[in-house]
């Protein structure tokens, strides 16, 4: 990362640096800006054979996948870090190559960074999930080596809800159907099995983020709304929380699943489910592909037990735009096309400008934050610590280690002679994060404190930024 070849062998004696800026409004710190830390793999004594050195923001090297918005880029160029942005997401092979060297990888649903991948990101100290869902990278891999995640925890549900207040009226008046027979030339005026929304009853599963909006959209419309619910949620307006997903499915004319997906919502609509729904009801899933069986939805639709269904997720995403759906993506896709009364989109629940625009600022920020500060507040895998001080020459030690007892104790009799002027720690399972600032510790100094920290059994990683 400081234009060295990152061969392993090489790395291993190296003190990595890190670019941190000093003109920017997230730098609290006012001396000169550095970062040294020890990639996880490398987890072990060794001898610091060049000094830390104050280093420059071009060495950081961040890696954008699936079109990460201008807004987001913009925030993470103008710290003068390398930002390479591409409009896609990238085949395992190719993602291994090109995240070897980076230090940060910015990513939207597709990209899967999974233990396989982040196990050859050596360099890699943060990751930004521009979008809700985290389910694409292996959380607790990346904790206990170190990675931080953060994610934009709401700034597109406001999208997903208008979305599917659109598609209810949309699928209720058969919308999608009369324009595709449009396209075809057809002029097909019909009312049967069209109905105004206006009185009908709307199933929420999920009542987070979107289900609650949802709530209060549905119910300016003229809706009634009963929801099924993991946790207790406070009801929006006259809503009402139902014990079960059965319950709900019983009573409900619209079924909207706005659940993450999580070993428990697997299939979690599958032919038991269906037929729990009321004759003729629809589905909307603009939650994650992995929570409808999509078999038992074309049952479902073929027999008229559904009347219409909307899909914005599938089992198996392309990775970038094209033709997929001609090509069978996934063993169902022609069969799914051939449906009656289905609006199938390609995973654009969060695509508004709004929403891409918010998500780029909201994960941009956070990764500044920590990458410039060692900050996690709001990550998603990591204990959340933060530490604002205006005062100059203080060096600021980011330990992440294993939550394991003793190791405060090894962190303070190293630091035993220095003065620390503040200190907090927290733990999240098995991981533990401690940030601290020494003062009066010069560059020799602080070279010899890095070493011994990153020699503790329980570390992880360590950086310092002075
Ligand atoms: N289509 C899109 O573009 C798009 C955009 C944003 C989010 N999403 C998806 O929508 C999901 C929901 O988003 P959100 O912001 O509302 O999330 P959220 O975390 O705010 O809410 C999810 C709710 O689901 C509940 N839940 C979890 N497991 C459940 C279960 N087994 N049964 C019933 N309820 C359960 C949780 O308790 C929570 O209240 C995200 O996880 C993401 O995967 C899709
Ligand atoms: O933008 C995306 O790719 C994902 C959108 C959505 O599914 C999310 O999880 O926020």
């Amino acid at each position: 990362m400081n234009g060295d070849p990152t061969d392993a062998q090489d790395i291993i004696p190296r003190v990595d640096k890190l670019a941190r800026s000093v003109s920017n409004s997230w730098n609290s710190l006012s001396t000169s800006p550095s970062l040294a830390f020890h990639p996880p793999q490398l987890r072990r004594p060794s001898t610091v054979t060049k000094p830390l050195k104050p280093f420059e923001t071009k060495n950081i090297k961040v890696l954008l996948l699936e079109n990460v918005n201008k807004t987001g880029q913009d925030l993470l160029r103008e710290q003068g870090y390398i930002v390479e942005a591409l409009k896609t997401s990238l085949p395992e092979d190719q993602l291994i190559e090109k995240i070897r060297d980076v230090h940060v990888v910015g990513i939207r649903s597709k990209t899967r960074l999974t233990a396989k991948v982040l196990r050859e990101a050596r360099n890699l100290i943060v990751i930004g999930a521009f979008c809700i869902g985290t389910n694409q990278v292996d959380l607790e891999f990346a904790a206990e080596n170190g990675i931080t995640v953060f994610n934009s925890p709401f700034s597109n549900s406001r999208s997903v809800a208008e979305l599917t207040i659109a598609e209810i009226i949309m699928l209720s008046r058969q919308a999608g159907d009369r324009s595709n027979e449009l396209h075809n030339g057809t002029w097909n005026k019909v009312s049967a099995g069209c109905w105004e929304v206006r009185g009908k009853t709307l199933g929420i599963i999920g009542y987070g983020h979107i289900g609650s909006q949802l709530s209060v959209l549905a119910e300016t419309m003229g809706m009634g709304v009963v929801y099924y619910d993991v946790l207790t949620m406070m009801a929006m307006g006259t809503a009402r929380q139902l014990p079960s997903l059965e319950k709900v499915l019983a009573e409900a004319d619209f079924i909207t699943l706005h659940v993450p997906e999580l070993p428990e919502t697997k299939n979690m609509i599958g032919e038991k489910q269906f037929s729990q729904m009321k004759d003729g009801s629809y589905l909307i899933n603009n939650s994650r592909g992995t929570v409808v069986d999509i078999p038992s939805l074309i049952n479902a639709s073929r027999s008229g037990k559904l009347a219409g269904a909307a899909l914005d997720v599938y089992p198996n995403e392309p990775g970038g735009n094209g033709d997929y759906f001609n090509n069978d993506l996934n063993t169902w896709t022609t069969d799914l096309r051939s449906l009656k009364n289905i609006i199938l989109t390609p995973h654009i629940g969060g695509s508004t400008e709004e929403a891409q625009s918010a998500i780029g600022a909201e994960v941009g920020h956070a990764l500044v934050s920590y990458v410039n500060e060692g900050s996690t507040t709001g990550a998603v895998n990591m204990p959340e610590v933060s530490v604002r001080t205006t005062e100059p020459n203080l060096a600021r030690v980011l330990f992440i280690h294993q939550n394991v007892p003793g190791v405060l104790r090894k962190v303070n009799t190293i630091l035993a002679d220095y003065n620390i002027e503040r200190q907090k720690s927290e733990s999240r399972g098995k991981v533990a994060y401690l940030m601290l600032e020494v003062s009066g510790a010069g560059e020799q100094e602080i070279a010899t404190l890095y070493k011994e920290l990153e020699s503790v059994q329980a570390c992880i990683r360590t950086r310092v930024l002075y």
